[in-house]
């Protein structure tokens, strides 16, 4: 192997030895990422294929552009992804993902088909939930290929309870240093009729060094299950009424990725959809009317029986920015009977990414 290619194999397989990590929580500590050497893209991508090599090729999933709705720029586009990438402890230990064989969830692999979904479509910025191999994965690499992390935990993760955990999941936001600058950056736990509650979220305010422009990213992950409409309701309106702040009532152009654990039907995507923070959906415009969510973001196969659903959403700013191109999602047939995650596909919920431009100084 060249020299490059074996210092980029050391890069793997470093992070491949989480299992150590998880055996003595001091090398979670994240390695200071100015001693961490700069990866290539693509060779990193070659040493993701090489270890996935075993497994089916990846599923084709196409940009559908948008631009009748985007002004022309003369900025290159913002590319945000966001993505639930399931809990390596949850997917193996408390999900009950009953058709999903037990092989296609080994974090060795898996964490390379989750590597590869990023390179594939290398956004400037990255909105995670249910991280739990922060420190000894993602921070790491992502650091080395040029992105700025933070990671927010659960105060009480359910990882915690499962055997062989590698720590506690959170929700994680990386931007490329080389596109943005950081003015300032908020951890939030969230709270429900003023009690503090389980989940949490990140709120960065980025400069765009070639513009100067400036915006709001925020991701969160907001409390799962039925029966807790009005909990998840009352955990959107703490996170408004945050955003309204650093957004000094929205005069800062606003992002916000999320897997909000609920259907646009629930409450708290109306209180998303009519904020005065004025937010519209992304995803929604890849529908004939632009009015309606994809039929899904979300399809597994638990014992209680089969999930499909539409929980996950990018948020916009719909005054200030604009959509260019959104990601089209999986079909059926490309998801296959069995559902996710398997052996194509490391998450139950699928990536949601967009490109988006500001539209002209009011
Ligand atoms: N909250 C607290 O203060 C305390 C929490 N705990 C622990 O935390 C857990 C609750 O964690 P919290 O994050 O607040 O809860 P959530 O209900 O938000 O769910 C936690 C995780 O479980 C997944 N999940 C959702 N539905 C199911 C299902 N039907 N079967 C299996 N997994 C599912 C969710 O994934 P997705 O979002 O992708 O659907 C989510 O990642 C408890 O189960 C306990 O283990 C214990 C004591 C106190
Ligand atoms: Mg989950």
């Amino acid at each position: 192997m060249g020299n490059g290619t074996s210092r980029l194999y050391s890069a793997l397989a470093k992070t491949l030895n989480s299992s150590a990590a998880s055996q003595h929580p001091e090398y979670l500590v994240a390695p200071d990422p100015e001693h961490l050497e700069p990866i290539d893209p693509k060779e990193l991508l070659e040493e993701c294929r090489a270890v996935l090599h075993t497994r089916p090729p990846r599923f084709q999933r196409d940009f559908v552009d948008l631009r009748a709705d985007c002004p022309s720029s003369h900025h290159p586009p913002i590319r945000v992804m966001q993505w639930n990438i399931l809990a390596q402890a949850l997917g193996e230990g408390k999900d009950n993902f009953v058709q999903c064989p037990i092989e296609a969830l080994k974090w060795e692999e898996r964490k390379c088909l989750i590597l590869e979904e990023i390179l594939a479509y290398q956004p400037d910025i990255l909105c995670l939930q249910e991280v739990d191999h922060y420190f000894d994965t993602f921070h790491p690499l992502l650091s080395r290929l040029g992105y700025q992390g933070t990671f927010f935990p659960k105060p009480w993760s359910p990882c915690l309870d499962v055997e062989h955990n590698n720590g506690p999941d959170g929700c994680a936001l990386f931007f490329l240093q080389n596109r943005f600058k950081l003015v300032n950056s908020a951890n939030i736990r969230l709270t429900a009729m003023t009690l503090k509650t389980n989940q949490v979220a990140i709120a960065q305010t980025l400069e765009c060094k070639e513009s100067s422009r400036q915006f709001c990213i925020a991701v969160t992950h907001l409390k799962a299950r039925t029966g807790w409409e009005r909990f998840r309701s009352a955990q959107g309106c703490d996170l408004l009424q945050n955003l309204q702040n650093i957004t000094q009532g929205a005069k800062i152009p606003l992002i916000v990725c999320g897997d909000f654990n609920a259907e646009p039907t629930e409450e708290v995507y109306k209180h998303f959809a009519s904020s005065s923070l004025n937010l519209n959906s992304a995803y929604k415009l890849l529908s004939a009317d632009g009015q309606s969510e994809p039929p899904y973001t979300t399809w597994k196969i638990r014992t209680s029986g089969e999930c499909r659903h539409t929980l996950d959403y990018i948020w916009y700013s719909k005054h200030a920015l604009s959509v260019c191109s959104a990601l089209d999602l999986l079909t059926e047939e490309q998801i296959g009977p069995n559902r996710l995650p398997s052996f194509n596909y490391p998450s139950d919920h699928l990536s949601l990414v967009c490109d988006f431009s500001f539209n002209e100084e009011p």
